[in-house]
């Protein structure tokens, strides 16, 4: 159901009962997509956020039917730890998405060992050009300071981070605010995508999401909303 958008910010709002009922329908749409991309395509390549929001979704996706075999799976943004880390997205996906049919889905991390962020986020740069691009299913998440992927507002180069005609893939991030230095996905990988779709759980959320799209200083999350060609999909449940 698409909410009033405010001040030309594109995005259709779908409000849900509770959070197992959000989960249920964002996994389904998600597979609706995966599946038809390997209809035209015979591959479907999906980004996913970490944090604590989605392990519901990761859960209800990772049941669903779908031909996991032909799915690609990266991250949106990883924290510049090993997957044996638990602040490893990586290791959050393993544990709650590449589970059930969903495990013979093809994963590839952001994480590696290197000499520094830079060094990691080059050779990501490298690695992952062979992927099928452009993503055809990416799942958002977003912080109450209006942050989502790893574009803090705090972030080091932000306006690098969200310019929408970068031909970087990964992006190196250094912010006071993430806790530690992170690998994003550019805003311009982000934007490309077949369905963005933005996953945000509780009051304070919704209200960072109404803050962020309203006049005045222009937050991360609505930098991905101006850039989006398409309607973002925001799913959110109390
Ligand atoms: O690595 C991460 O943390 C995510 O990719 C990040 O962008 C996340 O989506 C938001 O920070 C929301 O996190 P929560 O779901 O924990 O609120």
């Amino acid at each position: 159901m698409a909410r009033e958008q405010l001040n030309g910010a594109a995005y259709n709002w779908h409000a849900f009962s509770g959070r197992p009922e959000l989960a249920t329908a964002l996994a389904g749409r998600v597979a609706d997509r995966l599946s038809k991309a390997i209809a035209e395509r015979a591959t479907a390549l999906l980004a996913v956020s970490g944090g604590t929001t989605p392990a519901k979704f990761f859960a209800a996706l990772s049941a669903t039917p779908i031909a996991w075999d032909k799915v690609i799976v990266t991250l949106v943004d990883e924290r510049f730890v090993p997957a044996s880390s638990p602040r490893s997205n990586a290791g959050l996906v393993a544990a709650n998405l590449l589970q059930n049919a969903a495990k013979a889905a093809r994963f590839v991390p952001l994480y590696h060992e290197a000499v520094g962020i830079e060094d990691a986020a080059a050779s990501d740069d490298a690695a992952l050009l062979s992927l099928p691009w452009p993503l055809d299913v990416v799942v958002l998440g977003m912080g109450p300071d209006g942050h989502t992927a790893s574009f803090f507002p705090d972030a080091d180069d932000l306006p690098k981070l969200l310019d929408p005609a970068s031909d970087r893939i990964v992006l190196p991030v250094h912010a006071a605010s993430a806790g530690e230095p992170r690998l994003t996905l550019s805003l311009a990988r982000i934007v490309d995508a077949g369905f963005i779709a933005l996953h945000i759980e509780g009051e304070d959320k919704r209200t960072a999401f109404d803050g962020a799209v309203a006049p005045g200083p222009r937050k991360p999350i609505r930098a991905v909303l101006d850039a989006a060609p398409k309607p973002v999909e925001v799913f959110w449940a109390p």
